[in-house]
Formats: C-alpha cells, structure tokens, sequence
C-alpha cells in the first residue's frame, strides 16, 4: 500500500486516474458568529462552491482566553492535521496605519497588555522583559506570501504589519499612544490573536491573522464603527483566498 493509498490527506483520484494534490486545510478562527459568516460566505463564493483549499471556521468566543481554549479543542478534535490556522475578524485600526474598510495581515500577532504595568517610561513591560515566556508569535512568512498573492490576484491589497491583541479594546488617545509605542508599526488591534496564535503554536502549526479595520484605534466612539463595512472587506478577503489560494 502507498502512501497515497493508505494517507487520508494524500489527495482523490481524479477522473483521469491521476491523484490530485490535497488541497491545504485551514482552520479560520473568529470571535463572534457575525465575523465566522462573513468568511462562510466569502468561502462560499468560489467558483462552483469548489474553494482552493478546505476551510472550517469557527466563532471561538471574545478575547484571548475563549479564542485560545476554542483553538486548542478544535486543533484536538482535528487530531492537529490543519496546514494553517488564521484568526481573523474585524480590528482596530491604528490612525496613519490602516483606515477603516482596509484589510491587514499579520506580520507578528503581539499582547500588548500582558506584562506589568510601571510608574516609569513607557509604563508597561512586557512578559519577555519580565523573564516570563514571551508576548509575541510570528505569522508564518510562507503562508503570508500565498495569501497576500492570492489577495492580489482578486485586485485587494493588505498591509503586512504587526497585529497587537488586548484583553480591553484601546479607548483612550494615551492608551493607543502607549500601544503604538510598545508595538512600533503595529497596523491593527483586536482581541483574540494571540490566544489562537498561542494555540497553534504549541501544536507547531503554522498561524497568521487577518484584520478588516471596523475604526480608528483611539477615543471609544462605538457609533463610529463600520462593522457593515470590515465584514465586507472580511468576506471579499476569503473570496478571494478561497478562489486564488495556490
Ligand atoms: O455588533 C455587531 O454586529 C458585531 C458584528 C461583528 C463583530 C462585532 C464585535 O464587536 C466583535 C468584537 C471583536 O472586534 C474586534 N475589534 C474590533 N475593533 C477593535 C478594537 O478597536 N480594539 C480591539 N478589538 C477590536 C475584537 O477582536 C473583538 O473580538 C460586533
């Protein structure tokens, strides 16, 4: 028996009697079912309902807690035979960075909030300073590469840069000051990244995150949000990745 015969991930036979490579599996994690049916849908757009890779998503809960403790039981479930993990949804986007309908991908997903609070500059020092593990995973440089390309191809563009996850949305101007200085270039905050990025990780899968900017990181102003708008960009991201993927 070969390899092909006996590996469930080894491809079908086409029509021809030729094996067909598998096609990649990806797990898209979200924090609210509004975000997870937006990726359904984009998905759902490809050509004759055949995406080019086999995608489940699942809405995973608020913050990383809930994010992390979702990815974990479904990497487990899936005995961890996912090529790639993406959390996605929609993010702050830091002003001058990523405006509001645009798209960014990680390039790092960093917890800006874990650490310790100081009465000296900056006021914050993370867990790598304090000698406890580390704040930051890195997105997986290839699978950027594929995804960024496949977002080319359907005429979108995305900014690759650092993506910050906190427990508490950023509602002052200080706090996205102290944020954008602790993450230098960071382009989008959101809630969940890296607990899912913590959850892949630890299995060795790799992992990125993408972020459809709903407003500005800064002064809580929850009327100025454009959900409507980021779970737009959101589905075209995964209509276009589903149908151009390679
Ligand atoms: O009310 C709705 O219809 C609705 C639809 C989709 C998503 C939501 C959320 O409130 C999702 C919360 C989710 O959003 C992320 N997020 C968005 N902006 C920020 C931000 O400026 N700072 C931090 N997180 C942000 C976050 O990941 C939350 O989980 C509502």
């Amino acid at each position: 028996m070969t390899f092909e015969d006996s590996h469930p991930l080894a491809g079908s036979p086409s029509a021809a009697g030729s094996r067909e490579p598998a096609k990649p599996r990806i797990l898209v994690v979200t924090a609210v079912e509004a975000e997870r049916d937006a990726v359904l849908r984009g998905i759902a757009g490809a050509p004759g309902g055949s995406p080019a890779a086999a995608f489940d998503a699942i809405a995973a809960g608020v913050g990383p807690a809930s994010a992390a403790a979702s990815t974990a039981l479904a990497l487990a479930r899936a005995a961890a035979t996912y090529d790639l993990v993406v959390s996605a949804g929609i993010g702050g986007g830091f002003v001058g960075q990523a405006e509001i309908g645009s798209l960014v991908l990680s390039d790092r997903i960093v917890s800006a909030d874990l650490g310790a609070e100081t009465p000296e500059a900056p006021g914050f020092l993370s867990v790598d300073e304090l000698g406890f593990g580390s704040a930051r995973v890195d997105a997986n440089h290839a699978w950027n590469e594929r995804l960024l390309a496949a977002l080319l191809r359907a005429g979108l563009g995305a900014i690759h840069a650092p993506v910050i996850t906190v427990s508490s949305a950023t509602g002052t101007a200080a706090t996205a000051a102290l944020r954008a200085e602790l993450v230098p270039g960071a382009a989008s905050e959101g809630m969940e990244g890296f607990g899912v990025a913590t959850a892949a990780a630890q299995l060795g899968i790799p992992v990125t995150e993408l972020r459809a900017i709903s407003n500005a990181v800064g002064p809580r102003d929850r009327a100025a949000w454009r959900i409507g708008e980021a779970l737009q960009a959101l589905e075209a991201a995964f209509r276009a990745i589903a149908v151009h993927i390679k």
